[in-house]
């Protein structure tokens, strides 16, 4: 079965979150879609046990890539996900219940309404929300990090939310070989990368968490400024679409 959407969940030490998740996912997705879930697991807890027990018996496919070294981090994962992903449209989530599975068919729908090749979950535009960050730090630093990547790419600044870990793209404007991810920010390695310059947005609430706690960290940030550094230097300044003119 070739499925028509591929859903990539990176995971890191999640086990508490998994069985909600697949099950809001199911409660979301047309029983008639053919779909698969592909986990990207870095865990050190029984994460992995967690998602093959919830798995078992389910319709669709649940596949989990449980890998040995966990290189690039979180963005590394999702794009070891886009690889393998089938899906004509490929939604990369946070498998921490703060992007909430109700978004996907908006996200889909949009893609098909505009024909963008991304669609971006935004918490920056009417009615987006990013509640869900812990605390005013946390919200500090995810502006800035916006900031610097629109400054570092020409045009990026119409996109509202360059940070965001939760969006869809179609499997044809994926160039997974050019994909260098470190860090936590893969939507911006994925826009430059891959060159992506139909981009279309749907606004989406970012929610609490519900357990665990989030891997994000000042070293994080750090990286993710180097990281930008090194895309800019690679990519030059990329001239990219502005959503809405997809
Ligand atoms: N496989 C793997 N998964 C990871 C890793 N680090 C984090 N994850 C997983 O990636 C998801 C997000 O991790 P958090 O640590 O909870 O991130 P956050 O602070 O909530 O920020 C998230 O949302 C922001 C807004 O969309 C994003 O900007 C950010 O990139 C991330 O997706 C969770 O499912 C977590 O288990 C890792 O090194 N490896």
């Amino acid at each position: 079965m070739t499925p028509s959407l591929s859903i990539v969940i990176p995971t890191f030490n999640e086990s508490g979150n998994i069985a909600p998740l697949l099950a809001e996912i199911d409660d979301t997705i047309d029983a008639r879609t053919a779909v698969e879930i592909i986990f990207v697991d870095d865990s050190t807890d029984d994460t992995p046990e967690v998602i093959s027990r919830q798995s078992a018996g389910r319709r669709g496919s649940v596949s989990l890539i449980h890998r040995a070294a966990a290189t690039g981090g979180l963005a590394g994962a999702v794009a070891d996900g886009l690889r393998v992903a089938r899906g004509s449209w490929v939604v990369v989530m946070d498998g921490d219940l703060q992007h909430p599975p109700s978004v996907i068919p908006t996200l889909i729908a949009e893609g098909e309404r505009t024909g963008a090749h991304l669609v971006v979950a935004s918490r920056y535009i009417p009615g987006g929300d990013h509640g869900g960050l812990a605390g005013r730090h946390r919200v500090l630093a995810s502006r800035l990090s916006t900031l610097a990547a629109k400054v570092l790419f020409r045009r990026l600044y119409r996109v509202s939310d360059p940070m965001s870990g939760y969006f869809a793209v179609r499997r044809t404007a994926l160039r997974t070989d050019r994909l260098r991810p470190v860090g936590y920010k893969v939507l911006l390695e994925v826009i430059v990368r891959c060159q992506i310059r139909r981009i279309s947005e749907v606004p989406y609430g970012f929610r609490e968490r519900a357990t665990g706690d989030s891997k994000s960290s000042v070293r994080e940030g750090v990286r993710f400024l180097r990281h930008l550094a090194r895309l800019r230097i690679s990519t030059g300044s990329a001239t990219l679409a502005r959503p809405g003119e997809a």
